[in-house]
């Protein structure tokens, strides 16, 4: 198995604080993995440093081979535009501008396939998620689970070798939820590595395996990809609900 995100003894300190502690771990490529913990354990940390958002403090972050722990903010913020795909609580999209060019803007940012290409690309994600019909909206004209769906097809557009999604449902009503829901399963069927943080199992419930995290460490992980199939979910729930009540969530 192809490891696309490895970690080696990671530590994150905020002044004397130390928030990550001696973390190993790694991510195969096409997996599904999700972090949970209780709130302030560490996971939105976590994910910042595996996505090379933030820097560590000590240890190294290993993506496709290569370490991405002592380079520089240049060369980062190129790094996540091209290799690295986000998607938070909130949408972030820019608000004078429609939702076709959110999505197609950092495709035209990294520069890395003609302008055409971009496009064509935009075109078949939008209506893989089912929001051609509103490509030419304003963001404030589209309902909360569209502007999701709209910052998933952005995080797509420079095709990642990794989706980060951070509480990426928290927002939305159960609906939506399983909408997104779906969209992730499928998009990671397709083939991209997703780390995603949540609190929810039914968020957790899609996922190859669970990373659980106590007070900065790793403490324990569980592999569902042994279980069931994805059609199984309700099953899958109560085995991880069943798991984190053992471990005190
Ligand atoms: N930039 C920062 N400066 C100082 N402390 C920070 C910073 N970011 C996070 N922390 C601290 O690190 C700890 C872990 O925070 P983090 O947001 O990673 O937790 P979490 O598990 O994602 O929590 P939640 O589930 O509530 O989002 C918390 O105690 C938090 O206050």
């Amino acid at each position: 198995m192809m490891k696309v995100l490895e970690v080696k003894q990671l530590t994150k300190q905020f002044g004397e604080t130390r928030v990550l502690k001696n973390i190993d771990l790694s991510v195969n490529k096409g997996e599904f993995v999700v972090i949970m913990g209780q709130s302030g354990s560490g996971k939105s940390t976590l994910l910042h440093l595996l996505s090379g958002m933030d820097q560590t403090t000590s240890g190294s972050v290993i993506v496709s081979g290569e370490d991405i722990s002592q380079a520089d903010e240049s060369y980062m913020s190129q790094f996540r535009l091209n290799r690295m795909g986000f998607i938070f609580q909130q949408s972030y999209l820019l608000k004078n501008l429609t939702i076709r060019d959110n999505i197609i803007l950092p495709g035209f940012k990294s520069a890395k396939v003609s302008r055409e290409e971009v496009n064509q690309r935009a075109d078949a994600i939008m209506a893989k998620v089912g929001i051609e019909n509103v490509a030419a909206n304003d963001i404030k004209k589209v309902s909360g689970g569209q502007l999701q769906r709209a910052a998933i097809c952005r995080a797509l557009i420079n095709e990642p070798e990794i989706l980060f999604a951070d509480e990426p449902t928290g927002a939305l009503n159960s609906r939506a939820t399983q909408e997104i829901l779906d969209i992730l399963t499928n998009i990671n069927k397709e083939g991209t590595t997703i780390v995603l943080v949540t609190h929810d199992t039914k968020v957790a419930s899609r996922a190859d395996r669970i990373v659980y995290v106590v007070d900065g460490r790793v403490n324990d992980q569980l592999e569902l990809s042994a279980y069931e199939t994805n059609q199984d979910l309700i099953k899958r729930d109560k085995i991880i609900s069943s798991w984190l009540e053992e471990r005190g969530f």
